[in-house]
Formats: structure tokens, C-alpha cells, sequence
């Protein structure tokens, strides 16, 4: 009957039972979603981590959920030649959806249809917070990571992802698999129908989770699985060290990570939804708390691999759970009150995240300058800054109509440009610009030398650019142009990107809000807390290494396939398979 199905469910993914697909729950549908079906009801928040070396230095399980920034957040991916240290986090698809390259069947969304925004790549939303308003920087302004159907897509199926990578096909589907429909007296499948995502009903504080039905009291809202985080990995650079003087010196990541104040283990949780809870506006209270998943009794009859509470982690220190993968403990979001449809549904983020914010909003002073700041997103979507969005201003035009202090030219640019022909004496190599090979893989600074109309479409214009070096540009970078003056004709707007300058952007803001959501009294066991908080007697608790198979191992030996073709920067994705 129609209230035993469920139109989106988690499960034990049936894919995930071989060791280089990942681990846990998988998504399923419950419907029929139809080829080129845009899944915008999944929308999930883009969540940045730029610059961060400890990637490189360990593998912690959070690497696991991060993507490439090149299509989603150029404006991080151009920081410097070494855009391989920037990534995006998204809950839902982006973090669940095994991947492959041949079998997939949902797609990422980002080159593609951006719902009325002109440009992919400029799709902040509307209505972020002004830079005077304390809320600038304190939550993510992109909130767009979308997929596409890639075909029919039955009930019963899991969905499975588009790697990027050319010839990367981790699974072999059958079809005996592709059928686990949701069972709704089974606490291994959790229902996600009861929400969707929307505007917050509290002003200036971005997107909220809405109740799409009405729950009855007590009733689980929302399920998801969470990564533990070392919280030394969203300081700085993950190494202890400042990315860069005179910005914040913590991700904003952390103000999506559940979190305990003597604890310095995070918990990220990476389901559908879930990072758009919101703390109540003063005068509310919460309708909704945090609980872990009830442990299901036929979990035993799963792989490991594919259980979703190990309850040995509650036993280890919080150092041995950050480096713990695939071990996806589960949160549950149950509802405290009745709740109604259209609802906001908010979680109490606990006195000490209270505390942070209230002294966060007395001591905010806006940067110099706040009221007509505008991120490049902001001036691009705004016609009377920008009349003239499909036209990019030349440098001798830049002179008397200059772009504002904090945008820069961006053109995409590969290193196999064809070159036309090379002035030795003054180190000029002349390309055409190449519109074949898109989605170009590399970008760089570029200078908009001269524009004139395209000889075959009249009505649009390309461009002559210089393509700019970076500071200190690693030669063996596969984006690397060789020394000399790059000077391309041809460009067209599509290779033309107006993007903040680095370190410029809303999150970068040295004042900008940090704080890890505090979870509620008694919901992290002692072994979780730092060493000093422990007391003496519950140390001796003998903590059991059932479970070694999924501890951290030393890099190199977990370079599978994918991730070598990673660190082969080759053309990159995911890299947890
Ligand atoms: C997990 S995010 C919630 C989703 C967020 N609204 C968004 O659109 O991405 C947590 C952040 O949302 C903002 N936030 C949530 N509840 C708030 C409240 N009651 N007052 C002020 N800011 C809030 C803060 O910036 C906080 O760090």
C-alpha cells in the first residue's frame, strides 16, 4: 500500500560488499525516476575544505566524501597551481552513491542546467547575507550540488554516481542486486519522505530543513550515516598551520560537524538533508534532537562492511574512531513534538554553541569596505553593477570601467592548446583557444587583451587573453604551460570566468562564525573526551581491537586504482574507491 512504500529510502548498499566501492548504506528509490530527470529535490549544501594538507599527509576517513573543486568552486580551485589540496563535501548522492564510470546512473549536475542562473558557475543563491550582517561567511552560499538522471532509474534500485574519470568501472551490477524494496518493519531501511529543504524561516541564516508531512511525536524525521573528523583536520591546513595570515583560521566545515567541547572528535553526518538543520530563533524552541540509530537485530546477517553501528567504536578513544573508515555509526533526527507540514525543523545546537554565537554577534564589526562588498557571484546576478553580463571587459576598457578590487579574470586554458606560432625573441607563444575539449580541466589569471564578434555567430563576441603564471608554478603540473608570454586568440565566453580574488570570498572572513554543532548532554561515551576529562577508572575500560580491518592504514598501501589516477592528477573524482 502506499504508506508501506517510501519514495527515498537508506539501506545497506548491495554494491558495496567489494572492498574498493565504499562502505555502509547506499540511497535507494522507491519511484520511478525517469532519464534526464533533474533531482532537485535533492539539492544538497556545498560544503568547501580548501587548502588542506593534511589530505596529503594522512588518510583520514573524510577523504573518502571529498570532490574536486574545478566545476563546483573554480574560485578555489584557481587559488594556486596546487588545487589538489581544495575539495567539495556534500551530503546525500555526492557522499553515498558508489561511483563508477561505466554502470552509473545518476549524474553530477554541475556544468549543467543550472535552475535560471546564467552562468554553471555562478550560482550562489539569492539573498545571502550582506558582509555587514554577523551571519556573512558562517554558512555556505552554494547550495546547488544536483545530479541528473542518466537513464530510467526503476524502484527497488540504489543510485550510483558518475565518477568523472574515463575508465574507472568499479562494479559489476547484476541485476539479482537491483532489487531491494523498502521494508518498512526493518531498521536497516530509513525513509527520507518526511523533509525537504528550503529557505529557513529564520531571515539571514540561509537554508533550512522543512517538514514535507505532518510527524507525529517521537517519530524518526531524518536518518543519517556520519565520518569522524580529528577537529586538528578543519584547523588551518589540517597541519596546525594558517593557510594564510588575516583569514579564519578554521574551516567552515566545522559549523556543520557535530561536536562535543572536550571532545576532539567531529562527527560529520553526510546523509540527505542533514546539513541543513538549523538551531531554533530565539523565542522557539527545538522540535527535533539527535539520537543514534537503533542497532537492527538482522545487521548480523550483513557484511561488516555493510553494518552501520559498531558499537566497539564507542569503546575506543576518539584519536583511534577519526582514523576509523567505513564504520558508518548512524543519527538519527527524531522529532520531540508533533510537527506539521512546512515546518521548520530545528535541533537545539546546545548552550555552548549558543554562547559562541550570542558573543559572536556582540563583538561583530564588519570588515572596512562591508557595505559595498560583493562577492563575484553577487556582482555578476546584479544588473545594475554588471548591465552587460555576456560581455567581459578588455583591459584598456578595465581602465575607465574597472571590475571591483576583489574579481579577477579567469580563462580556462589547457596545457595541449594549440599553438600557433612562437615569437622566439620575445618569448610570445600565440594559441587559439581550444572550445573542443570542454570541460577544460585547467584555469589560470588571465588578462583580456581585445574583443571582436565571432566571424560565424554575430551576435556574441571572443577574445584575445594573455594567460597568466602562477606564483611559483610547479613544472610538472599537468596544467603547466611552458615560460613565456601565453597569448590565445579565439577564447570564447565560455572560457571567460569573473571569480573572486583568492582568500576574498564571505568564508574567508577572519570574523566569520565558527562553531561545531554541540551534541546533546550524555550522546558522546567518556572514551570519546580528551585524555583530562576521562576519569581515572573509566580509562581502563578494555577497549577492543574487533574491527582492525578498518583502521587507517599508512599511505600507499590504500592507493587503489581510483586513487592513483588521483594523484596522478588525472582527471579526478571521488576518491574513496
Ligand atoms: C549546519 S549549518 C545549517 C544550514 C545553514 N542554514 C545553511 O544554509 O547552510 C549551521 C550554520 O547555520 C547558521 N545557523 C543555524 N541556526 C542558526 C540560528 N538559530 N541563528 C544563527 N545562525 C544559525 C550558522 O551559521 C551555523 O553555523
Amino acid at each position: 500500500t502506499d504508506d508501506e512504500g517510501c519514495q527515498l529510502y537508506l539501506a545497506p548498499s548491495q554494491l558495496k560488499e567489494n572492498a574498493s566501492h565504499g562502505f555502509g548504506l547506499g540511497i535507494f528509490t522507491g519511484r520511478h525516476i525517469y532519464e534526464g530527470e533533474l533531482l532537485n529535490d535533492l539539492n544538497e549544501i556545498i560544503i568547501p575544505l580548501y587548502d588542506s594538507s593534511m589530505l596529503d599527509i594522512t588518510h583520514p576517513p573524510l577523504r573518502e566524501y571529498l570532490w574536486p573543486t574545478m566545476g563546483t568552486l573554480p574560485e578555489l580551485a584557481i587559488h594556486s597551481n596546487d588545487r589538489m589540496k581544495s575539495f567539495w563535501f556534500a551530503g546525500g548522492i555526492s557522499s553515498m552513491a558508489p561511483c563508477t564510470s561505466v554502470n552509473f546512473n545518476v549524474e553530477n549536475n554541475a556544468a549543467g542546467e543550472m535552475v535560471g542562473a546564467l552562468r554553471w558557475n555562478l550560482n550562489e543563491d539569492y539573498g545571502v547575507p550582506s558582509r555587514e550582517d554577523p551571519h556573512a561567511g558562517s554558512f555556505s552560499y552554494r547550495h546547488n550540488a544536483t545530479y541528473l538522471a542518466a537513464r530510467d532509474i526503476a524502484p527497488g534500485e540504489e543510485l550510483i554516481v558518475d565518477c568523472f574519470d574515463d575508465n574507472f568501472d568499479g562494479l559489476s551490477l547484476t541485476d539479482k542486486k537491483r532489487n531491494n524494496m523498502y521494508k518498512s518493519n526493518d531498521v536497516s531501511y530509513m525513509c527520507l519522505d518526511n523533509v525537504k529543504s528550503g529557505e529557513s524561516q529564520v531571515p539571514g541564516i540561509g537554508k533550512g530543513l522543512l517538514a514535507g508531512r505532518s510527524i507525529s511525536k517521537e517519530k524518526i524525521i531524518l536518518s543519517s550515516p556520519v565520518v569522524p573528523i580529528n577537529r586538528r583536520d578543519l584547523i588551518g591546513d589540517g597541519t596546525g598551520k594558517t593557510v594564510q595570515s588575516g583569514i579564519n583560521n578554521y574551516q567552515l566545515m566545522l559549523n556543520y560537524a557535530l561536536g562535543h567541547d572536550d571532545s576532539d572528535l567531529l562527527l560529520l553526518p553526510y546523509g540527505p538533508f542533514v546539513n541543513f538543520i538549523n538551531h531554533p530563533p530565539p523565542g522557539k524552541m527545538a522540535n527535533a534532537v539527535i539520537r543514534w540509530h537503533p542497532f537492527a537485530e538482522n545487521e548480523i546477517d550483513v557484511p561488516r562492511r555493510m553494518q552501520f553501528h559498531h558499537s566497539e567504536l564507542f569503546q575506543q578513544y576518539a584519536k583511534a574512531v577519526t582514523e576509523t573508515h567505513g564504520k558508518g555509526l548512524v543519527i538519527d533526527i527524531v522529532a520531540l513534538d508533533q510537527i506539521n507540514a512546512d515546518d521548520e525543523i530545528y535541533i537545539d545546537y546546545g548552550s555552548s554553541w549558543t554562547k559562541a554565537w550570542n558573543d559572536h554577534v556582540k563583538r561583530w564589526r564588519a570588515p572596512s569596505g562591508a557595505s559595498t562588498y560583493r562577492t563575484a557571484d553577487q556582482w555578476y546576478n546584479d544588473r545594475t553593477l554588471n548591465p552587460n553580463p555576456q560581455i567581459v571587459r578588455t583591459v584598456e576598457e578595465q581602465k575607465t570601467d574597472p571590475y571591483p578590487g576583489n574579481l579577477q579574470t579567469i580563462c580556462y586554458y589547457d596545457s595541449d592548446s594549440k599553438i600557433v606560432s612562437v615569437d622566439e625573441v620575445n618569448k610570445i607563444i600565440y594559441t587559439y583557444w581550444d572550445d573542443d575539449s570542454m570541460p577544460h580541466e585547467c584555469m589560470r589569471p588571465c588578462k583580456i587583451l581585445e574583443r571582436y564578434p565571432d566571424s560565424e555567430n554575430p551576435n556574441e563576441f571572443m577574445y584575445t587573453a594573455e594567460m597568466l603564471h602562477f606564483d611559483g608554478e610547479e613544472k610538472f603540473w599537468f596544467c603547466a604551460i611552458r615560460e613565456g608570454k601565453h597569448i590565445s586568440r579565439d577564447v570564447t565566453y565560455d572560457g571567460i570566468l569573473i571569480l573572486d580574488k583568492p582568500y576574498t570570498h564571505d568564508m574567508f572572513l577572519e570574523q566569520a562564525f565558527r562553531h561545531e554543532i554541540s551534541v546533546p548532554e550524555g550522546f558522546y561515551p567518556k572514551e570519546w573526551m580528551r585524555p583530562k576529562v576521562r576519569r581515572k577508572e573509566d580509562t581502563t575500560v578494555s577497549r577492543s581491537d574487533i574491527g582492525d580491518e578498518f583502521r587507517k592504514k599508512k599511505v600507499g598501501e590504500v592507493l587503489t586504482k581510483k586513487q592513483k589516477m588521483v594523484e596522478d592528477n588525472i582527471k579526478s573524482s571521488r576518491s574513496d574507491l
